[in-house]
């Protein structure tokens, strides 16, 4: 198991100011470093007001990269679609936005064949990696079914896969595609943005049943060696 700093917050404008404060860092380094940096953002409600603040930050947005972390299969502009939201957000600033999900895609597999391609000619390991996470302890879409397992331990080169939640997620009850672990791991940096008690209460619980956990971010985390800041705030 991996080492994991908590970071508390007492609410969600608090936490964002702190996050985003963490990735503008990340991103400035990465173009100091290498002229250009690609990062991996999570969906869903938690983080939007973490990009809020993050998209007014001072950085060269042209040389940022966003992938999501995961996305649902359905139509660019639905309320589900993660790539939507994201690129309401930054596509203004002026980031290249690279949705993971294609229209054309015959099924789940097929599309997540090709946002793995589609990832192939992205710049390699991701520099960031936040992860968010749903109270039944889903992270990016690794979730329980029967691509649990390819998530979590197919070939260390793929990068994205597409994936059937069993049973379906109420929130949002649809076939998705994600990052691999593998993508995951590989990144230079990796944190947690999560808020409630009862996200912290299974997110604990994960961590302390490590590799045999039955959550998939417990998983996710139990085979990870970097170190991971988990950000949490109380509402
Ligand atoms: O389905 C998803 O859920 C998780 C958690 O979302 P939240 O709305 O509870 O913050 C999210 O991290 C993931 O990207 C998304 O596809």
């Amino acid at each position: 198991m991996t080492e994991i700093e908590w970071w508390e917050y007492d609410d969600a404008a608090e936490m964002a100011d702190a996050v985003a404060g963490d990735v503008q860092f990340i991103i400035e380094s990465a173009i100091d470093a290498r002229g250009a940096a690609v990062i991996a953002l999570p969906g869903g409600k938690t983080p939007l007001p973490i990009y809020e603040k993050l998209a007014k930050a001072k950085l060269d947005w042209k040389r940022v990269t966003i992938v999501p972390t995961d996305d649902r299969l359905v139509p660019m502009g639905d309320d589900l679609s993660n790539v939507t939201g994201i690129a309401k957000v930054f596509l203004p600033k002026g980031a290249r936005v690279l949705p993971l999900t294609s229209e054309k895609a015959a099924d789940y597999r097929a599309a997540g064949r090709a946002a793995d391609a589609r990832l192939q000619d992205v710049h390699w390991p991701l520099d960031l990696c936040l992860l968010g996470m749903g109270t039944d302890g889903h992270t990016a879409s690794i979730f329980p079914g029967p691509d649990l397992d390819e998530a979590l331990q197919g070939p260390k080169e793929r990068r994205a896969l597409g994936v059937m939640p069993d049973p379906l997620p109420p929130e949002a009850p649809v076939a998705r595609v994600t990052l691999s672990h593998s993508a995951i791991a590989s990144s230079r940096a990796l944190m947690i943005a999560i808020s409630g008690a009862k996200k912290r209460e299974v997110l604990e619980r994960a961590i302390s049943e490590g590799a045999g956990s039955t959550l998939p971010i417990g998983r996710v985390l139990s085979e990870v060696e970097l170190p991971v800041d988990v950000h949490w705030s109380e509402s």
